[in-house]
């Protein structure tokens, strides 16, 4: 008797684990192309983590604008005909389900463990501080950390009109994060006008620090996200972890001057709804991470492509110093130009080009939970059923950012891509009909950017004012455009491999 409970409990345990491994799954008769991969549970991983969009190029070709591959342990369905975007993107969350994904991947990367309230209280107070009246003083904020950082020595004088050399990737990821930093997480506190110079060096020191602690971070990052971390890399990301926990701490943040109402309210809300002060901390590493990651990044791209293609940058520069002009700002050393948002409002030149390097750059993977079986209509005809426990994935990079139905000549940087002559924006089509996501840096429905037009405003005020200032140019006028690092696909703006050299010089 003893013996057959036994035999029967291991016979139980062993068809559990070939369950689980993926042994007994087929396609039914609704449902999508089903490719386990070779591999017993890991399936594509390791395909998938070394280049998803190679691999999925090649799943494409395999199999059609739908399919289901393994990927250690989790059936993952892409979806790669637009049409069917907003279906999934506006499906109700008891059926697609965007938090489940999300709050697993913010524990391992960020150690933050997510209320049920957490999304809401991040949307409610983007709504209210990076949009809208909330924005323009955001725009302000940004605005005078950036003179902090980049204007604080300049000085009026023709020895200052000497090239200066930098690598552009890393000035552009530093300015950028650093002004973004600071106008978010507030500024060093100081008492009367004499202060305050100390106050902002010491502004400059410790946003540099940080940006080099963070840069260590990032570049640990899409291992980290798929659990692919070497353990001496694993002790480092841990180190780090606190670092910017403490860093950032609730704390910290109460002796600071200027903190910004986002950082305030959310931090608050959290606090009302029971979060503990430790995991408050670690929820601001995660909004350090969300809200400077791809910013810098982003810059780097624009100013590349506009300095590898001339006539781009005539069209955008000529247009920032006609806004200027027409808004009273001169850009004079010393005094220099106060730009609002509604300048940043006048740009359809800049607006297009901006558009134009996130959709070459940008390439998140948006997932879903599958909660309930729910049925997909693709724009063929076919109908299939998306299964329960499965995650449904889009990777809009792929499927139209790049699509040369959509986008011709896709590897071409055109500025004026997404604007029509008179300055209004372009439609896009694919087999004649109209589409409404043919670019989508930013994802879509409920897990949309919430601080897109943050992002927006903070890397066109770092154009405005390197555009004003300066003269810029590459070194080698031949640049190659640097490859791209294809271990961060799905992770938001895409870095170089290589950095580029570049010079610049002040203009007057
Ligand atoms: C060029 C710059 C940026 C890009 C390309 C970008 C893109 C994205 C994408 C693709 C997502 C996730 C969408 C999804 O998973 O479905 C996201 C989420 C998020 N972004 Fe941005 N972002 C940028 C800048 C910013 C900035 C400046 C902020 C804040 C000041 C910000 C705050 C956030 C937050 C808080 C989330 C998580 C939202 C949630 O959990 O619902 N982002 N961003």
């Amino acid at each position: 008797m003893a013996l057959w409970v036994i035999l029967c409990t291991l016979a139980a345990l062993l068809l559990g684990g070939l369950y689980l491994l993926g042994m007994f799954r087929r396609q039914r008769p609704d449902e999508p192309p089903l490719d386990k991969g070779t591999i017993p549970w890991l399936g594509y991983a390791l395909d998938f983590r070394k280049d998803s969009s190679g691999f999925l190029k090649r799943m494409q070709r395999k199999h059609g604008d739908i399919f289901t591959v393994l990927i250690g342990g989790y059936y993952f369905t892409f979806v790669m005909d637009p049409f069917c975007f907003g279906a999934i993107v506006k499906e109700s969350r008891s059926k697609l389900d965007f938090r489940t994904f999300a709050s697993k991947l913010v524990l391992q990367v960020f150690g933050y463990k997510a209320i049920k309230a957490s999304h809401s209280i991040i949307h409610a107070s983007s709504m209210k501080h990076l949009m809208g009246d909330g924005l323009a003083v955001m725009t302000q904020a940004t605005m005078e950390n950036f003179q902090k950082l980049m204007l604080f020595n300049l000085s009026s004088g023709e020895e200052k009109r000497v090239w200066q050399e930098d690598s552009l990737f890393h000035y552009c990821y530093n300015i950028v994060f650093r002004a973004g930093y600071l106008a978010l997480y507030g500024t060093e506190p100081h008492q009367g006008a004499d202060n305050k110079e100390k106050a902002n060096e010491q502004d400059r020191v410790h946003s540099n620090q940080l940006f080099h602690e963070f840069r260590k971070y990032d570049r640990l990052f899409p291992r980290l996200a798929s659990a692919g971390l070497p353990p001496k890399d694993k002790i480092e990301a841990e180190r780090l972890k606190k670092f910017f926990w403490s860093v950032l701490s609730v704390k910290k943040s109460w002796q600071k001057d200027n903190v910004s109402g986002w950082i305030r309210d959310q931090e608050q809300l959290l606090a009302e709804n029971g979060v503990p002060e430790y995991m408050r901390d670690r929820f601001m590493f995660m909004l350090l991470w969300a809200s400077q990651g791809n910013a810098g990044p982003t810059a780097f791209w624009l100013l590349f492509y506009l300095m590898k293609h001339p006539e781009a940058m005539k069209a955008v520069r000529d247009e920032v110093d006609k806004v200027l002009r027409e808004n009273g700002q001169e850009t004079k050393p010393g005094s220099p130009p106060v730009i609002t948002r509604d300048m940043l409002n006048q740009t359809p030149l800049l607006d297009s080009a901006l558009e134009e390097t996130l959709r070459l750059v940008a390439a998140p993977i948006l997932i879903r939970a599958v909660l309930q079986d729910t049925s997909l209509k693709m724009s063929s005809g076919t109908e299939y059923t998306l299964r329960t426990g499965d995650r449904v994935a889009l990777f809009p990079h792929m499927s139209v950012q790049m699509n040369p139905e959509i986008h011709p000549e896709p590897h071409k940087f055109k500025y004026n891509r997404f604007v029509n002559p008179d300055g209004t924006r372009k439609d896009f089509y694919k087999n004649g009909k109209r589409l409404k996501y043919f670019n989508m840096p930013w994802g879509a429905g409920v897990s949309i950017c919430p601080g897109r037009f943050f992002a927006t405003a903070e890397i066109k005020l770092f154009v405005f004012l390197m555009l004003s200032h300066y003269d810029l140019e590459l070194v080698n006028r031949e640049e190659e455009i640097p490859p791209i690092d294809i271990s961060r696909w799905g992770f938001g703006t895409m870095h170089p491999v290589n950095d580029v050299q570049f010079r610049y010089r002040l203009r007057f």
